[in-house]
Protein backbone atom coordinates (compact mmCIF):
# COMPACT_ATOMS: atom_id res chain seq x y z
CA UNK A 1 0.00 0.00 0.00
CA UNK A 2 1.40 3.51 -0.76
CA UNK A 3 2.83 5.47 2.27
CA UNK A 4 1.01 8.82 1.84
CA UNK A 5 2.86 11.58 3.60
CA UNK A 6 0.94 14.43 2.73
CA UNK A 7 -2.76 14.78 1.54
CA UNK A 8 -4.52 17.61 0.51
CA UNK A 9 -8.38 17.18 -0.75
CA UNK A 10 -10.69 19.82 -2.48
CA UNK A 11 -8.09 22.69 -0.68
CA UNK A 12 -8.93 26.71 -0.64
CA UNK A 13 -8.11 29.31 0.49
CA UNK A 14 -9.16 32.75 0.39
CA UNK A 15 -7.60 36.03 1.05
CA UNK A 16 -10.69 38.43 1.91
CA UNK A 17 -12.97 38.14 -1.22
CA UNK A 18 -9.99 36.99 -3.47
CA UNK A 19 -9.44 33.20 -3.66
CA UNK A 20 -5.89 32.13 -4.47
CA UNK A 21 -5.91 28.14 -3.83
CA UNK A 22 -9.82 27.22 -5.49
CA UNK A 23 -10.00 23.51 -4.20
CA UNK A 24 -7.15 21.51 -5.16
CA UNK A 25 -6.11 17.92 -4.25
CA UNK A 26 -3.17 16.11 -4.11
CA UNK A 27 -1.05 12.74 -2.38
CA UNK A 28 2.21 12.43 -1.97
CA UNK A 29 4.30 9.57 -1.07
CA UNK A 30 6.83 8.65 1.28
CA UNK A 31 10.64 8.98 -0.09
CA UNK A 32 8.65 11.07 -3.28
CA UNK A 33 9.86 14.57 -4.67
CA UNK A 34 7.05 16.72 -5.69
CA UNK A 35 7.31 19.70 -7.73
CA UNK A 36 4.33 22.66 -7.59
CA UNK A 37 5.05 24.87 -10.95
CA UNK A 38 3.36 27.54 -12.02
CA UNK A 39 3.18 31.29 -12.67
CA UNK A 40 2.91 33.67 -10.72
CA UNK A 41 0.73 34.27 -8.39
CA UNK A 42 -0.61 30.86 -8.94
CA UNK A 43 -0.89 29.78 -5.18
CA UNK A 44 2.11 27.77 -4.94
CA UNK A 45 3.80 29.34 -1.88
CA UNK A 46 -0.04 29.65 -0.52
CA UNK A 47 -0.54 25.92 -0.54
CA UNK A 48 2.56 25.20 0.85
CA UNK A 49 2.58 27.55 3.18
CA UNK A 50 -1.11 25.79 4.82
CA UNK A 51 0.56 22.75 4.47
CA UNK A 52 3.50 23.91 6.65
CA UNK A 53 0.82 25.18 9.06
CA UNK A 54 1.43 28.44 8.64
CA UNK A 55 -1.71 29.86 7.49
CA UNK A 56 -5.23 27.84 7.80
CA UNK A 57 -7.19 26.23 4.71
CA UNK A 58 -10.49 28.12 3.95
CA UNK A 59 -11.72 24.74 3.14
CA UNK A 60 -10.91 21.43 2.56
CA UNK A 61 -9.08 19.06 3.95
CA UNK A 62 -5.05 18.97 4.89
CA UNK A 63 -2.81 16.16 6.32
CA UNK A 64 1.01 15.80 6.56
CA UNK A 65 2.36 12.96 8.35
CA UNK A 66 -1.40 11.99 8.56
CA UNK A 67 -1.96 15.06 11.24
CA UNK A 68 -3.17 18.73 10.58
CA UNK A 69 -0.78 20.86 10.32
CA UNK A 70 -2.57 23.91 12.40
CA UNK A 71 -4.12 21.74 14.61
CA UNK A 72 -1.05 19.54 15.65
CA UNK A 73 0.83 22.14 14.47
CA UNK A 74 3.65 20.74 17.77
CA UNK A 75 3.82 17.29 16.70
CA UNK A 76 4.27 17.88 13.05
CA UNK A 77 6.43 20.41 13.01
CA UNK A 78 9.41 19.08 14.57
CA UNK A 79 9.70 16.35 12.06
CA UNK A 80 9.43 18.92 8.86
CA UNK A 81 11.65 21.19 7.49
CA UNK A 82 10.62 24.26 5.92
CA UNK A 83 12.79 26.60 3.51
CA UNK A 84 10.66 29.53 3.35
CA UNK A 85 11.23 32.10 0.15
CA UNK A 86 12.12 34.90 2.07
CA UNK A 87 14.04 33.60 5.68
CA UNK A 88 14.88 35.80 8.34
CA UNK A 89 18.44 35.83 9.79
CA UNK A 90 19.84 38.60 12.28
CA UNK A 91 22.69 39.90 9.55
CA UNK A 92 25.53 40.89 12.27
CA UNK A 93 25.25 37.12 14.08
CA UNK A 94 27.85 35.09 11.79
CA UNK A 95 26.73 31.79 10.05
CA UNK A 96 28.22 29.78 13.24
CA UNK A 97 25.77 31.50 15.45
CA UNK A 98 23.16 31.56 13.36
CA UNK A 99 23.38 27.22 13.87
CA UNK A 100 24.32 27.02 17.32
CA UNK A 101 20.52 29.02 18.00
CA UNK A 102 18.70 26.90 15.70
CA UNK A 103 20.18 23.99 16.82
CA UNK A 104 19.17 24.79 20.61
CA UNK A 105 15.59 24.97 19.52
CA UNK A 106 15.61 21.73 17.17
CA UNK A 107 15.07 18.21 17.76
CA UNK A 108 18.02 16.13 17.44
CA UNK A 109 20.14 18.29 15.19
CA UNK A 110 22.59 17.44 13.14
CA UNK A 111 26.41 19.26 14.15
CA UNK A 112 27.31 22.41 12.86
CA UNK A 113 30.25 21.43 10.58
CA UNK A 114 27.74 18.35 9.41
CA UNK A 115 24.94 20.55 8.18
CA UNK A 116 27.60 23.31 7.19
CA UNK A 117 29.17 20.84 5.30
CA UNK A 118 26.48 19.38 3.11
CA UNK A 119 25.30 22.76 1.61
CA UNK A 120 29.08 23.58 1.21
CA UNK A 121 29.47 26.68 3.59
CA UNK A 122 31.60 24.74 5.98
CA UNK A 123 34.59 27.37 5.44
CA UNK A 124 32.10 30.55 5.93
CA UNK A 125 31.25 29.74 9.70
CA UNK A 126 32.65 32.74 10.86
CA UNK A 127 31.34 34.92 8.46
CA UNK A 128 28.60 37.87 9.52
CA UNK A 129 25.35 36.65 7.90
CA UNK A 130 24.82 40.28 6.59
CA UNK A 131 28.53 39.17 4.60
CA UNK A 132 26.78 36.09 2.26
CA UNK A 133 26.06 36.41 -1.47
CA UNK A 134 22.33 35.92 -2.19
CA UNK A 135 23.12 32.12 -2.93
CA UNK A 136 24.96 31.37 0.44
CA UNK A 137 22.16 32.56 2.18
CA UNK A 138 19.17 30.36 0.25
CA UNK A 139 22.31 27.67 1.20
CA UNK A 140 22.08 28.59 4.71
CA UNK A 141 18.65 28.45 4.92
CA UNK A 142 18.62 25.19 3.24
CA UNK A 143 20.72 23.59 6.46
CA UNK A 144 18.81 25.21 8.76
CA UNK A 145 15.88 23.78 7.18
CA UNK A 146 17.72 19.87 7.23
CA UNK A 147 19.14 20.12 10.38
CA UNK A 148 16.55 18.23 12.49
CA UNK A 149 16.81 15.49 9.82
CA UNK A 150 13.32 16.14 8.37
CA UNK A 151 10.83 13.61 6.98
CA UNK A 152 9.17 15.68 4.88
CA UNK A 153 11.31 18.80 3.38
CA UNK A 154 8.92 21.76 2.00
CA UNK A 155 11.50 24.33 -0.18
CA UNK A 156 10.04 27.31 -1.67
CA UNK A 157 11.95 28.29 -4.75
CA UNK A 158 15.49 27.01 -2.85
CA UNK A 159 17.56 27.94 -5.70
CA UNK A 160 16.90 31.33 -6.48
CA UNK A 161 19.29 33.79 -6.99
CA UNK A 162 21.78 30.48 -6.96
CA UNK A 163 24.52 30.43 -9.75
CA UNK A 164 24.62 27.52 -11.77
CA UNK A 165 27.25 25.32 -9.75
CA UNK A 166 25.47 26.38 -6.17
CA UNK A 167 21.99 25.16 -7.89
CA UNK A 168 23.59 22.03 -9.10
CA UNK A 169 24.93 21.42 -5.39
CA UNK A 170 21.61 22.00 -3.64
CA UNK A 171 20.11 19.59 -6.31
CA UNK A 172 22.73 16.56 -4.81
CA UNK A 173 21.75 17.78 -1.34
CA UNK A 174 17.89 17.16 -2.19
CA UNK A 175 18.90 14.02 -3.75
CA UNK A 176 20.99 12.44 -1.02
CA UNK A 177 17.70 13.50 1.54
CA UNK A 178 15.16 11.95 -0.79
CA UNK A 179 17.57 9.09 -0.41
CA UNK A 180 17.12 8.55 2.85
CA UNK A 181 14.07 8.57 2.85
CA UNK A 182 12.84 12.48 2.91
CA UNK A 183 9.47 13.56 1.20
CA UNK A 184 10.54 16.82 -0.36
CA UNK A 185 7.50 19.31 -1.92
CA UNK A 186 9.32 21.68 -3.68
CA UNK A 187 8.05 25.08 -5.54
CA UNK A 188 10.64 26.46 -8.33
CA UNK A 189 10.51 28.53 -11.43
CA UNK A 190 13.39 26.68 -12.97
CA UNK A 191 11.83 23.78 -15.23
CA UNK A 192 14.70 22.35 -15.66
CA UNK A 193 15.19 22.00 -11.59
CA UNK A 194 11.50 20.18 -11.78
CA UNK A 195 12.43 18.07 -14.76
CA UNK A 196 15.73 17.16 -13.30
CA UNK A 197 14.42 16.66 -9.77
CA UNK A 198 11.16 15.44 -9.48
CA UNK A 199 8.73 12.49 -9.57
CA UNK A 200 6.02 14.20 -10.06
CA UNK A 201 4.62 17.92 -10.83
CA UNK A 202 1.96 19.98 -10.75
CA UNK A 203 1.19 23.00 -12.67
CA UNK A 204 -0.75 25.83 -11.10
CA UNK A 205 -2.55 28.37 -13.38
CA UNK A 206 -4.82 30.63 -11.09
CA UNK A 207 -5.32 29.01 -7.93
CA UNK A 208 -5.92 25.42 -10.13
CA UNK A 209 -3.85 22.15 -10.72
CA UNK A 210 -3.66 22.02 -14.50
CA UNK A 211 -1.35 19.38 -15.11
CA UNK A 212 -0.40 16.80 -12.98
CA UNK A 213 2.00 13.65 -13.39
CA UNK A 214 5.59 12.31 -13.90
CA UNK A 215 7.54 14.81 -16.17
CA UNK A 216 7.50 12.49 -18.90
CA UNK A 217 4.45 11.87 -18.80
CA UNK A 218 3.25 15.18 -18.73
CA UNK A 219 5.76 16.32 -21.53
CA UNK A 220 4.27 13.67 -23.77
CA UNK A 221 1.21 16.01 -23.78
CA UNK A 222 2.70 18.07 -26.40
CA UNK A 223 4.55 16.68 -29.71
CA UNK A 224 7.68 16.99 -30.71
CA UNK A 225 9.62 19.38 -32.44
CA UNK A 226 11.38 19.23 -35.85
CA UNK A 227 12.82 22.21 -37.50
CA UNK A 228 15.13 23.38 -40.01
CA UNK A 229 15.70 26.08 -43.00
CA UNK A 230 15.08 25.21 -46.65
CA UNK A 231 14.59 27.98 -49.38
CA UNK A 232 10.55 28.17 -49.57
CA UNK A 233 10.84 27.60 -52.92
CA UNK A 234 11.40 23.99 -52.39
CA UNK A 235 8.62 20.96 -52.13
CA UNK A 236 8.30 19.79 -48.86
CA UNK A 237 7.72 16.01 -47.59
CA UNK A 238 4.30 14.97 -45.76
CA UNK A 239 5.30 13.05 -42.44
CA UNK A 240 2.61 10.94 -41.19
CA UNK A 241 2.62 11.76 -37.49
CA UNK A 242 3.44 15.60 -37.86
CA UNK A 243 1.69 19.25 -38.64
CA UNK A 244 4.05 21.22 -40.71
CA UNK A 245 4.22 24.87 -40.55
CA UNK A 246 6.43 27.22 -42.40
CA UNK A 247 7.50 30.56 -41.56
CA UNK A 248 9.49 32.34 -44.47
CA UNK A 249 12.35 29.33 -44.65
CA UNK A 250 12.33 28.11 -40.97
CA UNK A 251 10.01 24.88 -41.39
CA UNK A 252 8.79 23.22 -38.17
CA UNK A 253 7.06 19.80 -38.15
CA UNK A 254 5.14 19.30 -34.74
CA UNK A 255 5.30 15.30 -34.33
CA UNK A 256 3.56 12.84 -32.32
CA UNK A 257 6.04 10.10 -33.43
CA UNK A 258 9.42 11.85 -33.21
CA UNK A 259 11.39 8.88 -34.47
CA UNK A 260 9.30 7.89 -37.54
CA UNK A 261 9.10 11.30 -38.49
CA UNK A 262 12.44 12.01 -38.82
CA UNK A 263 13.65 8.68 -40.06
CA UNK A 264 10.95 9.84 -42.85
CA UNK A 265 12.33 13.23 -43.27
CA UNK A 266 15.85 12.08 -43.80
CA UNK A 267 15.40 9.52 -46.63
CA UNK A 268 13.44 12.31 -48.28
CA UNK A 269 16.42 14.70 -47.79
CA UNK A 270 19.24 12.34 -49.15
CA UNK A 271 17.29 11.15 -51.49
CA UNK A 272 16.82 14.53 -52.71
CA UNK A 273 20.47 15.67 -52.17
CA UNK A 274 19.12 18.23 -50.05
CA UNK A 275 20.92 19.49 -47.05
CA UNK A 276 18.42 20.69 -44.19
CA UNK A 277 20.23 24.02 -42.32
CA UNK A 278 20.29 24.22 -38.36
CA UNK A 279 18.56 20.44 -38.51
CA UNK A 280 17.36 20.46 -34.35
CA UNK A 281 15.20 17.37 -33.53
CA UNK A 282 13.61 17.55 -29.86
CA UNK A 283 10.73 16.11 -27.51
CA UNK A 284 8.42 18.96 -26.02
CA UNK A 285 10.55 20.33 -22.93
CA UNK A 286 8.40 21.03 -19.31
CA UNK A 287 9.09 24.49 -20.20
CA UNK A 288 6.88 23.83 -23.23
CA UNK A 289 4.10 23.04 -21.41
CA UNK A 290 4.05 25.25 -18.76
CA UNK A 291 4.54 28.07 -21.51
CA UNK A 292 1.76 26.65 -23.37
CA UNK A 293 -0.38 26.17 -20.02
CA UNK A 294 0.74 30.02 -19.17
CA UNK A 295 -0.27 31.33 -22.70
CA UNK A 296 -4.29 29.82 -22.24
CA UNK A 297 -4.80 29.46 -25.46
CA UNK A 298 -4.39 26.74 -27.87
CA UNK A 299 -1.58 25.42 -29.42
CA UNK A 300 -2.37 26.73 -32.72
CA UNK A 301 -3.19 30.20 -32.08
CA UNK A 302 0.15 29.70 -30.46
CA UNK A 303 2.13 28.75 -32.74
CA UNK A 304 2.58 29.53 -36.27
CA UNK A 305 -0.36 28.60 -37.90
CA UNK A 306 -0.84 24.35 -39.77
CA UNK A 307 -0.15 25.31 -43.05
CA UNK A 308 -3.00 23.00 -44.17
CA UNK A 309 -5.23 25.93 -42.71
CA UNK A 310 -3.67 29.04 -44.41
N1 LIG B 1 -1.52 37.75 2.47
C1 LIG B 1 -2.14 37.94 1.33
N2 LIG B 1 -3.18 38.80 1.21
C2 LIG B 1 -3.83 38.96 0.04
N3 LIG B 1 -3.51 38.33 -1.10
C3 LIG B 1 -2.48 37.47 -1.07
C4 LIG B 1 -1.74 37.23 0.15
N4 LIG B 1 -0.79 36.31 -0.13
C5 LIG B 1 -0.91 35.99 -1.43
N5 LIG B 1 -1.93 36.68 -1.99
C6 LIG B 1 -2.40 36.58 -3.38
O1 LIG B 1 -2.72 35.23 -3.64
C7 LIG B 1 -2.31 34.84 -4.95
C8 LIG B 1 -1.42 33.64 -4.85
O2 LIG B 1 -0.19 34.03 -4.26
P1 LIG B 1 0.99 32.99 -3.98
O3 LIG B 1 2.08 33.72 -3.29
O4 LIG B 1 0.44 31.77 -3.34
O5 LIG B 1 1.42 32.63 -5.48
P2 LIG B 1 2.72 31.90 -6.03
O6 LIG B 1 2.24 30.89 -7.01
O7 LIG B 1 3.56 31.39 -4.91
O8 LIG B 1 3.44 33.09 -6.78
P3 LIG B 1 5.03 33.39 -6.99
O9 LIG B 1 5.48 32.45 -8.05
O10 LIG B 1 4.99 34.80 -7.48
O11 LIG B 1 5.72 33.22 -5.68
C9 LIG B 1 -1.64 36.07 -5.56
O12 LIG B 1 -2.58 36.72 -6.37
C10 LIG B 1 -1.28 36.93 -4.37
O13 LIG B 1 -1.30 38.29 -4.69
Amino acid sequence: MDDVVIEVDGLRRSYGEFEAVRGISLRIRRGELFALLGTNGAGKTTTIEVLEGLQPATSGRVRVLGLDPVRDRNSVRPRTGVMLQHGGFTGALTVRETVEIWRSLTVRPQTTAEVLDLVDLGDRMNVAVEQLSGGEGRRLELALAVLGRPEVLFLDEPTTGMDPASRRRTWDVVRELQKGGTTVLLTTHYLEEAEVLADRVAIMRGGSIVATGAPEDVVRTLPARISFRLPATDALPDLPHAARMVDGDRVTYESRQLQSDLTRLLEWANAADIRLASLSARPATLEDVFLDIAADHDLTDQHAEPEAAR
